[in-house]
């Protein structure tokens, strides 16, 4: 696989790949190929194949056939350094874990389950809960918070791995404005401390604000900067025709229109 990039700026590169769950055919062949040291957005509708896309480059679902390569490594290899945090996790019933002992269980990829924790590791734990802002729940049980409490620990969670890349599946569907802002911030916090992000999402701003996006629909259908991919032609192929009421500023290659996001960054406020 070459492209205009050399692989070391490359996060990942997908070529004829095929996903498969069992016989169900998720995604049909697709090449990618993503950036690193930025924000991936994919988007598309529900089973689209946006979950099992990222699923295969964390290295938990193996292709059906093509290659996923994640930093020039087959992805299963490269897993450990994927923190990847799943579409809203239920809470365990009736398991008294704690928000702490949830966090501290990211320390686990890389320390092992046996391992005692070094004074390091409290201190990543911590760090990652206050960058969540979740310090204050951390005696709290996990089942006596609010989905998107929950969702900011599970957050934290990935981020106490010793991650170089941060997978997240709709990490911001059906949280309140403060959890939302708060993973906002983080996935666009994250490059600048050399950690590349890639996540699913049905919001178009969240999804204009990144740095590049991939388009699926049962395939990659776009791949590229926003600008390239968020287009009327390309969203009224997957999305169907007149089904939107676009806002102003949905489609980025309509430049009468404001954008929705400006430079690189729009922060949710
Ligand atoms: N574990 C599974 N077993 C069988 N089929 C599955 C499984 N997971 C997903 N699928 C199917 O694979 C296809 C792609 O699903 P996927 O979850 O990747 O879509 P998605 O774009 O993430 O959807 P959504 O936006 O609804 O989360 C869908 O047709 C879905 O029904």
């Amino acid at each position: 696989m070459r492209g205009a990039r050399e692989s070391s700026d490359l996060l990942a590169e997908c070529a004829d790949l095929v996903l498969r769950h069992g016989d169900h055919l998720a995604v049909d062949r697709s090449d990618l190929t993503l950036p690193s040291g930025c924000v991936v957005a994919v988007i598309g509708p529900n089973g689209s194949g946006k979950s099992t896309l990222l699923q295969a480059l964390a290295g938990v679902l193996h292709p059906a056939a093509g290659v996923v390569r994640v930093r020039g490594e087959h992805a299963r290899r490269h897993a450990r350094r994927v923190a990847f945090v799943m579409q809203s996790v239920p809470a365990p019933e009736g398991v008294p874990m704690t928000v702490n002992d949830v966090v501290t269980m990211g320390r686990y990829a890389s320390r092992g389950w046996f391992a005692p924790l070094r004074s390091r590791d409290r201190r990543i734990v911590a760090e990652a809960m206050e960058r969540m802002e979740i310090a204050d729940l951390s005696r709290r049980h996990l089942c006596e918070l609010s989905g998107g409490q929950r969702q900011r620990v599970h957050v934290a969670q990935g981020l106490a791995q010793e991650h170089d890349v941060l997978m997240l599946d709709e990490p911001l569907t059906g949280l309140d404005i403060t959890s939302a802002r708060t993973i906002d911030r983080l996935i666009h916090e994250e490059p600048e401390r050399g950690v590349s992000v890639v996540f699913t999402t049905h919001d178009m701003a969240e999804a204009h604000a990144a740095d590049h996006v991939v388009l699926m629909d049962g395939r990659v259908v776009a791949s590229g900067a926003p600008t390239q991919v968020l287009t009327r032609e390309n969203l009224e192929r997957v999305y169907g025709v007149g089904a939107l009421h676009a806002p102003r500023g949905m489609f980025l290659d309509e430049p009468h229109e404001q954008p929705v996001s400006e430079g690189r960054r729009r922060p949710l406020s």
